[in-house]
């Protein structure tokens, strides 16, 4: 048996809607929970964790920044930081409630652990069968919820569990015995690209109460592959999925959404000095998931979001090395809401640096989610495509608003830039000057050297030294200004050539989203020409049949009618009524085959008259005994005139009235 990870919708729609692109980009939550650590006292030296303004700020000698007094440190942003003091209250306050809500508004969302080993990761999201993690605590408020809205909103719901773990690079199902467990084989559809499971056993719960045994199953560190003991470090990654499917009939509304659950074994590696009794090939395999999610994270950082979600090309190679992270593929750029809570003990330096340095990569991964809402018939979808466009109509308006804003603003610049010219006027204003300015000292140089030559030690020697140092200082100043117009010149012309450009790139943007507009528009009126037809046949159906059903009512009440006649009839003589009948309901009713009727429900194209309907020769004896019994000339089919006409006996349509 197949399993699809993702659900799909259950009615199939005859006629195929035009797909439009409803995701909207969402970044993936990194929540940081510290570890209380017995005896150690907290000095912050190196990490100094704040709840108040969700950041770790990381001091040491070799980091990336430096400040004045040559300490070196560097922040991490999260969304939400628990400092050690935090207890599990806390973190499901935080975390329960509006996951809850996106899973019932039809968002996939996903919950998932990181961290070095005995971080506390199982701690925080399974729990223990003693205390509640997130895991018992989400799916009681889910159920709650979930009944408590098919009270109130006449919301049917139904959901499944599935739970497996991931142990050596093998997918095993949790929900079977320890013993009878066997790898399964994890594939996407070709079609859709979902993930499936082959031969994965999901179960279908109708309560918290049903849930309970499942929950204890996957809580219980003796029921996984790998489990070496108590205090041993977990070697598996679990995965708890729960499928939720709501249907409100009042509104035709079908939602289907999941709830992914994740808890990872430790990030930091498996090796030889402690894991003595694990081969290499084994300690490889082990250590292969947790890099491959590395590595993951780390690509999907850096490429553009557009790149790796579309569709089939986004099955990259990348979420191929591992089985889990073809698991993560939806949480990890796909069509999930996804949290992630990092675990860690502040005082071992390079587990939690490389964690913190994790959650800052996958911080930066944008998802794009959609809620997976869908009509529950072929109206209500097309009900919903047209309130989807109409929703990315006004948001294309308003984005062409915005850039005509721009746009205009752009030309603004461009006018200021009429004061280019000014510049220029100013510039040829100044080169005038300048060599007047020019002209003026090589004629007092020429007066300097005639002074020189015929009065070498003259007083005016002085003074026209004075004038020309003047006149120099002026020269160079304005060589300067010079200097600093062309400069602010040519800025002025680089920008706006760049300007130029934006506004051409807009232009073209604008009249593409104009297209783009004007071609939703066609397909809208499109829809809904195929609507109004569509609800016009509809009708004519409906008074099809109506009219069927009264025609039914009236032939039923004749034939009623004829049957009352007859018992009324004294017992008919011999010779005249058919032995082998009797009956003349019988009879009409084989006959006539009102299957066939102009008004049956499923009528022949071509209407059979009437007159060609056959009763058999007896019913008509019958018939003339129930009137005066007067021999009449047999006639082969049916002769309603022959019969009594009550109030309630059909006319036939070719009789006229
Ligand atoms: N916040 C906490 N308060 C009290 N005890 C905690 C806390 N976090 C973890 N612990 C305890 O620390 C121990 C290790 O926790 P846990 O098993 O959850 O670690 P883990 O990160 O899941 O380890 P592994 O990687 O091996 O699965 C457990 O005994 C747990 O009860």
């Amino acid at each position: 048996m197949h399993w699809n990870l993702i659900s799909k919708e259950q009615t199939a729609s005859p006629v195929p809607l035009p797909t439009i692109d409803n995701t909207e980009p969402c970044h993936i939550d990194v929540l940081l929970r510290t570890i209380p650590e017995k005896g150690l006292p907290n000095d912050e030296s190196t990490f100094k964790a704040s709840s108040s303004d969700n950041t770790v700020l990381f001091r040491t000698s070799n980091g990336p920044s430096q400040n004045t007094t040559g300490d070196t440190h560097s922040t991490f942003q999260f969304d939400k930081v628990f400092d050690a003091n935090a207890t599990q209250k806390d973190v499901q306050d935080f975390l329960l409630d509006p996951t809850i809500n996106d899973v019932l508004r039809g968002y996939n969302n996903t919950i998932l652990t990181y961290g070095p080993s005995f971080s506390g990761k199982s701690y925080s999201l399974i729990g223990s069968q003693d205390g509640g993690g997130i895991l018992p605590n989400i799916c009681k408020a889910l159920f709650s919820t979930l009944e408590d809205r098919e009270k109130t909103k006449g919301n049917n719901f139904s959901v499944c569990v599935l739970a497996f773990e991931i142990y050596m690079e093998k997918t095993y199902d949790l929900l079977v015995p320890l013993p009878e467990r066997k790898p399964l084989k994890l594939h996407r559809s070709s079609s859709t690209m979902d993930l499936e499971i082959k031969d994965i056993r999901p179960a279908h719960v109708n309560s918290f109460e049903d849930l309970k045994s499942y929950i204890q199953s996957v809580q219980n560190p003796g029921n996984r592959m790998g489990y070496s003991g108590k205090a041993e470090r977990s070697r598996s990654h679990v995965v708890f999925q729960l499928h939720v499917e709501q249907r409100n009939r009042r509104h035709d509304i079908l939602k289907n959404s999941s709830l992914y659950l994740i808890d990872l074994h430790g990030a930091d590696k498996f090796d030889k000095r402690i894991e003595n009794t694990l081969s290499q090939d084994a300690l490889k395999k082990l250590n292969q998931s947790i890099e491959a999610l590395k590595n993951t994270v780390q690509s999907l950082e850096t490429k553009s979001l557009d790149a790796v979600y579309s569709a089939k090309a986004s099955h990259s190679s990348t979420y191929r090395e591992s089985q889990l992270t073809e698991v993560l593929k939806d949480s990890l750029g796909g069509n999930r809401k996804t949290k992630v809570i990092l675990t860690c003990f502040l005082s071992n330096v390079p587990t939690t640096l490389s964690t913190l340095k994790f959650g800052d990569s996958i911080r930066q991964i944008n998802n794009r989610v959609m809620d997976n809402t869908s009509g529950l018939n072929l109206k209500k979808k097309m009900d919903l495509f047209v309130q989807d466009m109409k929703i990315k109509d006004d948001n294309y308006i308003s984005q062409i608003n915005i850039l005509k804003a721009e746009v205009d603003i752009l030309k603004g610049h461009n006018s200021e830039s009429d004061s280019k010219e000014d510049m220029a006027t100013k510039f040829d204003d100044s080169k005038k000057e300048n060599t007047k300015l020019k002209l003026q000292l090589d004629s007092i140089a020429q007066l300097l050297g005639k002074l020189t030559n015929e009065e070498p030690n003259n007083n005016i020697n002085d003074e026209v030294s004075v004038i020309l140092m003047k006149r120099c200082e002026q020269i160079a100043q304005l060589e300067l200004s010079f200097d600093r117009q062309v400069n602010a010149n040519s800025k002025l012309e680089k920008e706006l050539e760049y300007k130029k450009s934006k506004e051409e790139a807009l232009e073209s943007m604008n009249v593409k989203l104009l297209e783009q507009i004007q071609l939703q528009e066609r397909e809208i009126q499109e829809l809904l020409t195929t609507n109004a037809i569509l609800k016009g046949e509809l009708e004519t159906h409906t008074k099809l049949t109506e009219t069927c059903n009264e025609r039914i009512k009236s032939l039923e009440g004749s034939v009623k009618e004829l049957g009352i006649n007859k018992s009324a009839t004294p017992s008919p003589r011999k010779g005249s009524v058919s032995s082998s009948s009797g009956n003349t309901m019988s009879h009409i009713e084989e006959g006539s085959e009102l299957s066939n009727s102009p008004w049956s429900l499923n009528a022949p194209s071509k209407p059979v008259g009437w007159g060609v309907r056959k009763v058999s020769s007896s019913s008509i004896a019958t018939m003339g005994s129930q009137e005066s019994f007067t021999p009449r000339p047999f006639k082969k089919g049916l002769n309603l005139h022959s019969i009594k006409v009550t109030p309630n006996t059909p006319k036939s349509p070719d009789s006229g009235n």
